[in-house]
């Protein structure tokens, strides 16, 4: 099928990418000119396991093409994704302007023909009609254009055109650092419309991978795909994240009363882990859920309660035991080290989570800052920001080339984020080179007798 994916992030381009590789015929729009004569080159913008892979055997196929040229990729899609981003206002509420800014142009430029209009960014309720509105707008601003005052009237040139698309609700549940694979092996597909001709086109777009052609284990049933309306379907993406960060705010608070009482987290989440009902995943006590998806997604709709005159209660709990638990290494350093003003702090890891460049909303920002407002000189590594240099929002701190370079002088190190690297380290070696050897595992990654036997003062969080 024809696809045209507008706007290519995380989601666009690995969504772009992986429908080229199964098959169809992509183009993907992006207003950021630097970054489509880069994807021309077969070079992915964003770090993504196996998205340079895929991109590239796309382009060799002659399966995907970039562009910035709208006008080009609505005329090319039967499908057209809007995957643009939707960031936090300072109100908590999310700025669709980039999404309107879509709309309104797929409007100015629907060519006759029916399209699918697929939400693919993560938008408020009622998103799906109010982007119907602007691309109906957008379609009346082009007929302004065109028909000279007097003139013919605007049905003899662009006869039905309102009658030729729908607006589908299609939210993404992909995870950063395992976009890919999330992509070809959903938990669900979720399409939300009233039109069953779009609803039946979006079922063939995906049938490859509802048939787990692409997946890791082809035995598996079919992907389950949910059939909702509009209003429900986005709804579901709002909730999925605000239920997934509210598992880890509880855990994190069960993980600070373990601290308290001398009971271990990590057993503690094994043990009602194992209850079916409960399940075994997100129940990672740590220094707190951050990236570019949950805290924006959480106060959208924290937000979006306000405006009904519905305060989202828990919600608003498991945002503040998050802003807390962001803290927690704060804390923990404090108590080992007493003052911090004059130390020297080492992070091991920057990025939100492992296998990702993406630093939005990363813990480490909120350290990094609490740490020189304290007087604290701050240095870090991480695999891929000390590779690739400095990401945006990062400032008050030296980013080191390896981790040995990283303890050289260091009175503390904290591990942020959970790279696989970081469990073969010689902590021994680093442990050495540093004035005290304490180190605080903001993820319970590494194993504490084997740091307390590399020389480690070791301390986990809530074990
Ligand atoms: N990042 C994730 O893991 C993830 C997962 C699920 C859903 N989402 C949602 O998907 C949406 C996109 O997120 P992202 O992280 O991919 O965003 P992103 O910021 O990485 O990418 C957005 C892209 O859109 C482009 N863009 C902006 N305005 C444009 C325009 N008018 N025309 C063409 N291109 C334009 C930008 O240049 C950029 O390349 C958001 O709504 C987000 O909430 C993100
Ligand atoms: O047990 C856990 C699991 C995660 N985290 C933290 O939670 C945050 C989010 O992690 P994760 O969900 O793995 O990454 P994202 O890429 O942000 O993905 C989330 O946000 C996306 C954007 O909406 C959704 O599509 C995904 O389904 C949803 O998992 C990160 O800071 C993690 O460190 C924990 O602290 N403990």
């Amino acid at each position: 099928m024809r696809v045209c994916v507008i706007g290519t992030g995380y989601v666009g381009l690995v969504t772009g990418a992986c429908l080229a590789h199964i098959g169809h015929d992509v183009i993907c729009i992006d207003n950021n000119e630097e970054k489509v004569k880069l994807m021309k080159s077969g070079q992915s913008p964003i770090f993504e396991p196996g998205l340079s892979e895929i991109m590239q055997s796309a382009i060799q196929a002659g399966k995907i093409q970039f562009s910035s040229d709208l006008a080009a990729g609505v005329a090319h899609g039967e499908i057209l994704f809007i995957a643009v981003g939707t960031p936090p206002l300072p109100t908590g509420e999310s700025d669709t302007r980039y999404v309107e800014a879509v709309a309104r142009g797929i409007g100015a430029n629907l060519n006759g023909g029916y399209k699918v209009i697929v939400n693919k960014s993560t938008v408020p309720i009622g998103s799906g009609d109010w982007v119907r509105m602007i691309v109906l707008d957008g379609i009346a601003e082009r007929q302004k254009i065109l028909v000279p005052a007097g003139g013919v009237s605007s049905d003899e040139i662009l006869p039905d055109a309102v009658a030729q698309f729908d607006v589908v609700s299609n939210p993404e549940f992909l995870r950063e650092g395992s976009a890919v694979y999330d992509t070809f092996n959903p938990d669900r597909i979720v399409l939300g419309g009233n039109s069953q001709k779009a609803i039946a086109l979006m079922q063939e777009l995906y049938a490859p991978i509802v048939e787990r052609k692409y997946a890791a284990d082809q035995s598996l049933p079919p992907v389950s795909v949910l059939a909702t309306d509009l209003s429900s379907a986005e709804m579901i993406k709002y909730a999925a994240n605000a239920f997934l960060a509210t598992k880890i705010s509880f855990i994190n608070e069960v993980a600070n009363i373990c601290d308290r009482v001398g009971a271990d987290v990590t057993q503690v989440a094994k043990g009602i882990g194992l209850d079916s009902r409960i399940g075994n995943k997100f129940l990672n006590a740590g220094i707190g859920w951050g990236g570019s998806c949950f805290p924006k997604d959480v106060a959208a709709l924290i937000h979006t309660a306000d405006d009904y005159g519905y305060e989202a209660q828990l919600m608003k709990a498991a945002v503040s035991v998050n802003e807390r638990q962001r803290l927690i290494a704060l804390e923990k350093l404090q108590q080992a080290l007493k003052i911090l003003k004059g130390k020297t702090v080492g992070l091991l890891g920057l990025t939100f989570k492992p296998d990702t460049d993406d630093m939005r909303d990363a813990p480490a920002l909120n350290l990094i800052e609490q740490l020189n407002r304290l007087g604290a000189k701050v240095k870090a590594y991480d695999p891929i920001v000390s590779q690739t240099g400095m990401r945006h929002g990062l400032s008050g701190v030296l980013v080191e080339t390896d981790a040995e370079r990283l303890a050289d002088g260091c009175d503390a190190l904290v591990l942020v984020t959970e790279w696989e690297q970081f469990s073969n380290l010689d902590y021994a070696k680093m442990a050495k080179l540093m004035l005290h050897p304490v180190l605080i595992d903001g993820r319970n990654f590494l194993d504490p007798e084997t740091m307390v036997r590399a020389g480690f003062q070791y301390v986990g969080v809530g074990r």
